[in-house]
């Protein structure tokens, strides 16, 4: 019904439908699965390693970024497959695309991970 989706239900319907996008990645999406133990065992070593309030920020916000950026990752391809389920070079191009958005920021995450994580590591280690 096309009304449920206006006024004051239009922020509880958002939510709804955003929540349901978050159960589909996370229940078919392998690499979504594969972001949500890596961020798990990021925030156990996180833990052990005792961070600052400010690591913390800026680990969650990388971690936020990956995921997202595989969420809408997968968004785009099933939408491109959707409407272009044969072979085609625009489509490969366009996929091959977002795959390279969360490629640079999973290697952005890497990075950040190491400038965070190492120095801590470093000085245990002297
Ligand atoms: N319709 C298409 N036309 C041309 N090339 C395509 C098409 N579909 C996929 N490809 C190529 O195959 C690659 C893999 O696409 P696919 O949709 O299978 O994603 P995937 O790597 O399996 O993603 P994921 O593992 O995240 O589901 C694309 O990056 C693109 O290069």
């Amino acid at each position: 019904m096309a009304s449920d989706y206006r006024g004051k239900n239009r922020f509880h319907f958002g939510f709804r439908y955003a929540w349901k996008g978050l159960k589909v990645a996370i229940l078919t999406e392998r690499n979504v699965k594969i972001h949500l133990l890596a961020m798990i065992m990021v925030i156990i070593i996180g833990l052990i390693t005792k961070l600052s309030t400010v690591e913390w920020a800026i680990l969650f916000l990388t971690i936020g970024a990956v995921i997202s950026m595989e969420i809408m990752n997968t968004a785009l391809e099933r939408a491109l497959d959707y409407l272009e389920p044969k072979k085609h070079t625009a489509i490969g191009t366009a996929k091959d695309l977002a795959a390279a958005a969360v490629l640079v920021t999973a290697i952005i995450a890497i990075i950040i991970a190491c400038l965070i994580f190492l120095p801590k590591w470093l000085a245990i280690l002297a």
